[in-house]
């Protein structure tokens, strides 16, 4: 949308405690653009400051009369300026960045009039395809009042925004978000923070990380995208996020997603930056084909595991169950769940993870062992990856010693993917009491869970099936040893025992621990995690 040219949307008005800043005239809707504004002094990125007080000087002289003036009105906040150096003063206080072939900033006749907010309405950008600055309305902005932008680079936590805009404007920022009551202050922090955290973890793999660990990966932009929802602004960063999304999507050959993702890009860009800025006319491309994009094709060899056609949107869905699909939402609960409990290159490494709220178990059938200074496993996960687990513990494995058996599996709660100094990777135990042993093979404990998912866990309906016939029904028996299969009665629990196995896994089932280990909700767990693996309601 663009704003009409014969009657400002805006004016130049006064504003307590902010000299001057501009007021919407009349209601602008979100997308408007309001501002797309040439710059009348730009200033090289690397200058010192006698090249760039020189060449201010040069170019305010060579301004029209009524430009001089405009320029001169505007704010000084170095008071240590003397009138020689006003234009420096001047521009230090109102250039806007500008980021295009060496250019650092520039002075714009309006929106260097542009007061700061926290929970700014607007959003600033050098459009560089037509080398103006725009600003469009982050939302409705109504009439009379003012429209805001924001000075600073990143979101930040407000005793944060407050020391930086401090420093570098000379203001004590009274925005809503700054003066939001203590409790509600902080909860705005810590989504800032949490996003930030988020952030971290996203980039801290680079591209193999989110080919290793796309689910986690894109769990992390879901919860991102979720913290801007509830902090309700219209921010660059969520932008950023749908990039982030595109990326995982398509370094795993998922197109249909790629181009979902694409598109919420192109949609936040689209009223930030407006629909003739660089970035827009590029993603809007990759939307609409990714497969013919370079970006697709720098990503495409990473993998193919996700691997979607454009056509494969689900459609007659709803809103939910459409999110649901996109972000490729499930209930990490089941061995099979690769979020839940992942192989070995998806673990997070060490340097990324270090959140309490998140958990998960690294399972891995113990194919050989090595007694030397410390207790060495040799440990194959679900993709027959072969990974070593060393004994950092007090008793340098001593304590487990006994149980160490080939061909059983060890469960490693929140285990990290470690570099050693020595170039190997692995896992370094610190703590005997995240792992736990438990009598059977990889395979044979991945069939149980099968069986366990479907004999055990209610239907949707709240029925449950008999082990014994099959037959679903609301009154089922428990089998009062393991409490995990359920029979219509005597007969069906013999045929169970008997002709279905139960009888091999009723006894294994006994541990508590491994009952829990297949219905485990490692999403609510708040707080450290180690066995005995804490009592869940869904048990059973
Ligand atoms: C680029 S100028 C903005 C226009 C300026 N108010 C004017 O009168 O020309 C930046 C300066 O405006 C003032 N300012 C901007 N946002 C503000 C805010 N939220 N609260 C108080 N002062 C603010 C500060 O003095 C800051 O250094």
């Amino acid at each position: 949308m663009e704003g009409s040219l014969s009657i400002p949307m805006y004016s130049l008005q006064d504003i307590p405690g902010r000299g001057k800043g501009l007021v919407a005239n009349e209601k602008i809707p979100r997308g408007t653009r309001i501002l797309c504004e040439e710059p009348i002094i730009t200033e090289a990125e690397d200058q010192s400051t006698v090249e760039l007080r020189k060449s201010i000087i040069e170019q305010f002289e060579a301004l029209s009369e009524s430009n001089r003036q405009a320029f001169l009105a505007m704010r000084n906040i170095l008071p240590e300026c003397i009138a020689s150096e006003l234009p420096l003063g001047i521009y230090r206080t109102n250039a806007l960045p500008i980021e295009a072939g060496g250019i650092g900033g520039g002075i714009f006749l309006e929106a260097s009039r542009l007061n700061h907010a926290c929970d700014n309405n607007a959003q600033k950008h050098w459009n560089d395809n037509i080398k103006r600055h725009t600003v469009h309305a982050l939302r409705d902005i109504e009439k009379g009042e003012e429209i805001t932008i924001y000075y600073l680079g990143s979101d930040r936590s407000r005793k944060e925004r407050q020391e930086a805009l401090r420093a570098k404007f000379k203001f004590d920022c009274t925005c809503r978000l700054c003066s939001l009551p203590i409790a509600q202050s902080q909860e705005s922090d810590r989504r800032f923070e949490e996003i930030a955290r988020l952030e971290r973890l996203i980039g801290a793999g680079g591209i193999s990380a989110i080919v290793s660990t796309a689910l986690r990966t894109l769990r992390y932009v879901d919860q991102m995208v979720t913290l801007y929802d509830e902090q309700g602004l219209g921010d660059a960063g969520l932008a950023r996020a749908f990039f982030d999304a595109t990326q995982i999507a398509l370094s795993n050959g998922d197109l249909v997603r790629g181009s979902v993702f694409a598109e919420k890009v192109v949609f936040c860009w689209q009223i930030a930056h407006g629909s003739d800025s660089k970035e827009v006319i590029e993603y809007g491309s990759l939307a609409q084909d990714p497969s013919k994009h370079s970006l697709f094709r720098q990503l495409a060899g990473f993998s193919s595991k996700w691997k979607t056609a454009l056509h494969e949107k689900p459609q007659g869905v709803g809103l939910q169950e459409y999110e649901d699909w996109l972000w490729k939402r499930e209930k990490i609960i089941g061995l099979r769940n690769r979020i839940g409990f992942p192989p070995f290159f998806s673990l997070p490494s060490e340097y990324e993870n270090d959140a309490d709220s998140e958990h998960w178990c690294y399972l891995g059938e113990i194919v050989g062992s090595l007694e030397l200074l410390r207790w060495e496993l040799h440990l194959k996960d679900v993709d027959d990856m072969v990974t070593n687990l060393f004994f950092y513990t007090d008793g340098r494995g001593n304590e487990v010693a006994s149980s160490l058996k080939i061909g059983h599996t060890m469960a490693v709660l929140d285990a990290k993917r470690r570099q050693f100094m020595d170039g190997q990777i692995g896992i370094r135990l610190e703590n005997h009491k995240i792992i736990k042993i438990f009598p059977l093979s990889l395979h044979k404990l991945l069939t149980m869970n099968d069986e366990i998912q479907k004999f055990s866990t209610p239907n949707v309906d709240g029925t449950r099936n008999c082990h014994g016939c099959g037959r679903k029904a609301n009154s089922l028996q428990k089998c009062g040893k393991c409490l995990s299969f359920w029979y219509c009665g005597k007969d069906c629990q013999m045929t169970g025992w008997n002709a279905k196995g139960h009888k091999s896994i009723c006894k294994l089932l006994e541990d508590p621990d491994l009952r829990r280990l297949f219905f485990f909700d490692w999403d609510t767990h708040e707080g450290t995690l180690e066995f005995p693996l804490p009592e869940d309601d869904s048990e059973g």
